[in-house]
């Protein structure tokens, strides 16, 4: 089974347009598990423009699912948060400040001795960790020496591809990588700008994904469709 991990960044950027608490994003992270949900995904960026550090407080309290927070690692805000809260896992990204939103993964073999470090701190703490990567192969096997858990698959480039008609070259890369993955035996986690045209297509190239985390396309669509309904038709792309 794939989870479905649904990023409620998107109810908190349009919350945060106007101030006041509406839409109550902690009622977005429990109608999300409500409506079938296998967990929530959450971003707090440092400049906190969507997601607060206080948010992910208190959407800890009401988890009844999986509780996945991604973030840049190299803020020290960032790993005292996640170690006050303790998710079921913690996803490093390697966004620079004010970025608009990630657009790569971890050089997972410069970076190795500094992630080796930080994925160690995590794992003490009994976290899942995994890791934001783009579909390379010595990526992945430079994932696998550094003791995370799973590795996340940056998907905006499938997606891309995906969308211009090119299915089977968009997924080529992100089948060997998750092939390496496997056999290396890392979790695989999968997102970025997945959504119903795509996931399916995605999913069954590579059967055995462990999670995919959708925020910004399922938000949109719930606009349209109802958040509810939405839920349960990216849960059925999964089946
Ligand atoms: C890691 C990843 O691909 C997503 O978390 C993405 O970064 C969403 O963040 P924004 O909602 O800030 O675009
Ligand atoms: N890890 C990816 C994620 O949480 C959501 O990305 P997107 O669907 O908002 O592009």
């Amino acid at each position: 089974m794939t989870k479905l991990s649904v990023n409620i960044n998107k109810f908190a950027t349009l919350r945060n347009s106007r101030g006041g608490n509406n839409p109550d994003v902690l009622r977005a992270a429990i109608n999300a598990q409500q409506f079938g949900a296998d967990g929530v995904t959450v971003h707090p960026r440092p400049d906190e423009r969507h997601i607060r550090y206080q948010d992910v407080r208190d959407i800890r309290e009401i988890i009844t699912t999986e509780f996945n927070i991604e973030g840049n690692p190299t803020e020290q805000k960032f790993i005292d948060l996640v170690l006050e809260t303790k998710p079921h896992q913690v996803t490093l990204v390697p966004d620079a400040l004010g970025q608009l939103t990630s657009d790569h993964g971890w050089d997972t073999i410069k970076h190795k001795d500094y992630l080796i470090d930080i994925i160690g701190v995590f794992k003490k703490a009994g976290i899942r960790v995994s890791i934001f990567v783009d579909p390379v192969v010595e990526m992945i096997e430079g994932a696998a020496l550094t003791g995370t858990d799973r590795v996340e698959l940056y998907t905006e480039g499938y997606a891309s591809a995906f969308a211009s008609g090119n299915s089977l070259e968009a997924v080529t890369p992100y089948v060997h990588a998750a092939n390496r993955a496997k056999e290396l035996k890392l979790g695989l986690n999968a997102g970025h700008d997945l959504d119903l045209t795509n996931l399916k297509y995605f999913k069954q190239h590579i059967p055995f994904l462990d999670e995919v985390s959708i925020g910004h396309a399922l938000v949109c669509d719930a606009i349209y469709l109802g958040f509810e309904n939405t839920v349960q038709l990216y849960k059925r792309q999964l089946a």
